[in-house]
């Protein structure tokens, strides 16, 4: 049974700890670290899993430590670790921005260290995990570090130079859809529905595209074209969105994001 620390059981650690029980993995096999004492017992009594307050004793013996604080804390919890490591045991980040150099520098010799990029639906196994291994990490230690992310969704390997990129598109990514579900349903009731059946479309419509999007593998562009009839309502619509320039403020939003990504890390 492979265990697994989760270091800082924030929102992203909490989706993680709660996915991997949603897929079956056994308590015993998890432990988190949290500083608040009620923190603790809450996460504790939600999930029946043990959780320290001190992230040496968390990470000590476990076979994966997954650090899950904030970007700016995460080099100085490297070398409190680092004496409490079990020997071959990877260290997996998933703070937006921080290179497998940076941890390396902070841990023994030799630490096999794999950078993740998660999101939220990964609590209904529905996550998206960009991955790269760090100097150190074997092939071994690669699949683990992707079985592990696929218990609670998809999860690809990819170069580390396209972290920040893809932190851009998949790990903020969900904040952005639901952005785009919000107005969608204020535009509902704006015009007249009930907050409510304005909420349920927006979902429905949300989801419904993306089942069709990844079910046919067809270009976005052909789905949309089905969707605009010749001098329709979605014409009108779409001429709105370019007028106001939607597309560029998606590629400005995603160049910021991208670059704040490298910013945590330098
Ligand atoms: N949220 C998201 O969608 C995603 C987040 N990430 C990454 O995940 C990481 C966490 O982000 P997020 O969950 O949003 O942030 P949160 O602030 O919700 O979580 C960070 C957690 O770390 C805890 N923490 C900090 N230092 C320690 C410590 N020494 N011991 C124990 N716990 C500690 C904090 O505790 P306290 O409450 O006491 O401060 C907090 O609960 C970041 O690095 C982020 O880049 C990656 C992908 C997506
Ligand atoms: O906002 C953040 O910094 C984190 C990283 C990706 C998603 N949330």
């Amino acid at each position: 049974m492979t265990t697994v620390a989760i270091l800082g059981v924030g929102a992203m650690g909490e989706i993680i700890l709660s996915g991997l029980l949603r897929a079956g993995w056994e308590p015993a096999s998890l432990v988190g670290a949290a500083r608040r004492p009620a923190r603790r017992e809450e996460l504790a009594s939600r999930y029946g899993v043990r959780i320290e307050e001190s992230v040496e004793s968390a990470a000590g013996g476990a076979d994966v430590v997954l650090v899950g604080v904030k970007p700016y804390d995460a080099l100085a919890l490297l070398p409190r670790i680092a004496p409490h490591l079990a020997p071959g045991a990877i260290v997996i980040s998933l703070c937006a921005g921080i290179t497998t150099a940076q941890m390396e520098a902070e841990l023994p010799d030799g630490t096999p260290v794999i950078r993740v990029m998660p999101n939220t639906p990964a609590q209904v196994g529905a996550g998206m995990s960009v991955i790269s291994a760090g100097k150190y990490a074997s092939d071994a230690d690669l699949a683990t570090a992707v079985s592990l992310m696929e218990a609670v969704g998809t999860a690809v390997v990819i170069p580390e130079a396209h972290q920040d990129a893809a932190t851009a598109i998949s790990g903020s990514g969900p904040a952005y859809v639901f952005y785009v579900a919000e107005a969608l349903i204020d535009a509902g009731v704006l015009l007249g529905l009930p907050r409510t059946v304005a909420t349920t479309l927006a979902t429905q419509t949300l989801l419904g595209s993306a089942t069709l999007l990844d079910a046919t593998g067809e270009h976005p562009t052909l789905l949309r074209e089905r969707v605009t009839s010749p001098g329709g309502t979605t014409a009108a619509a779409l001429r709105v969105l370019d007028e106001r320039a939607v597309t560029a403020a998606f590629i400005a939003a995603a160049e910021a994001c991208r670059d704040r990504s490298a910013e945590l890390g330098g």
